[in-house]
């Protein structure tokens, strides 16, 4: 579902997202994790035909991205980092202004059914302006799976949201990767993915410094955020390359 190989983008000296290459199948619900400024953002602006790449090959769907952005925005669910819905338009109004864009009919009940899984519905004709921060995330998140796209590609899913609805939301995420779409997400939050992701990725000074499943053998007695931060501290202040092996430098005495 999505193939990304030698992927770099950099801003001058800055090497926001360093020759990464990443594989991720169909049914995967992928998360990927970093500290603050590692790339997540800027891998996630690339995949969705939003930013141009320096060097490397990227495709979704089996469509080069680079050559078809727009056939790319089309096929995926999106949800931008801090995107909010625009401040004119009704709570109502914006997924209807959704649904026409996607080319969807009879859309109106599809559109209540997420304003009650929700559970906002009373705030449909209230301008998105003046809605809550975490409604506007809910409605961004109902903009992204209105078309039920194969894939969906989502900057934090549950920030602002409120432990029931993040309860919710990580439900609909896991049974949506059951019934064959594919997920893939960014988020500061490791126990989030944990929990839910079937494979996850870390992301350090632009490296992919890590992927797979992290089941308790691969953690090695360790908590996840001991293996986390363990992974962050020793790479620090050293050069990309002690990082080319993160499991193994990380069970190695210190
Ligand atoms: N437009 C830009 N111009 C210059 N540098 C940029 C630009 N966008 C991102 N960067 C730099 O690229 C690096 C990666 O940034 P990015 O936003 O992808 O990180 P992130 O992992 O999403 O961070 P956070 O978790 O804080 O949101 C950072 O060093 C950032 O300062």
């Amino acid at each position: 579902m999505i193939e990304v190989k030698g992927l770099s983008k950099s801003y001058g000296q800055t090497k926001a997202v360093d020759i990464v290459d990443l594989s991720i199948g169909k049914g995967e619900l992928f998360g990927l994790l970093g500290p603050n400024g590692s790339g997540k953002t800027t891998m996630i602006k690339m995949l969705t035909g939003q930013l141009k790449p320096t060097s490397g090959t990227l495709k979704v769907h089996g469509i080069n991205v680079l050559e078809d952005p727009l056939r790319v925005r089309e096929l995926v669910g999106v949800i931008p980092e801090q995107e909010t819905p625009p401040s004119f338009l009704t709570a109502e109004e914006y997924l209807h202004f959704v649904a026409k864009i996607r080319k969807m009919e009879d859309y109106e009940e599809i559109c209540n059914k997420w304003f009650e899984f929700f559970d906002f519905g009373d705030q449909r004709n209230l301008l998105c302006k003046d809605l809550s921060r975490g409604t506007r995330q809910k409605l961004m998140f109902a903009q992204a799976f209105l078309h039920e796209p194969e894939l969906a590609i989502i900057d934090e899913p549950l920030i602002n949201l409120d432990p029931v609805m993040q309860r919710k939301v990580k439900d609909f995420l896991q049974d949506y990767v059951k019934n064959g779409g594919t997920i893939f997400i960014s988020t500061h939050i490791l126990e989030i993915a944990k929990e839910i992701c079937t494979n996850i990725g870390i992301i350090y000074r632009g490296k992919l410094v890590y992927t797979g499943h992290l089941d308790d053998t691969k953690l090695q007695g360790r908590s996840f955020e001991g293996f986390f931060l363990d992974l962050v501290s020793r790479g620090k202040g050293a050069s990309n390359d002690i990082l080319k092996d993160p499991l193994e430098e990380i069970s190695a005495p210190a």
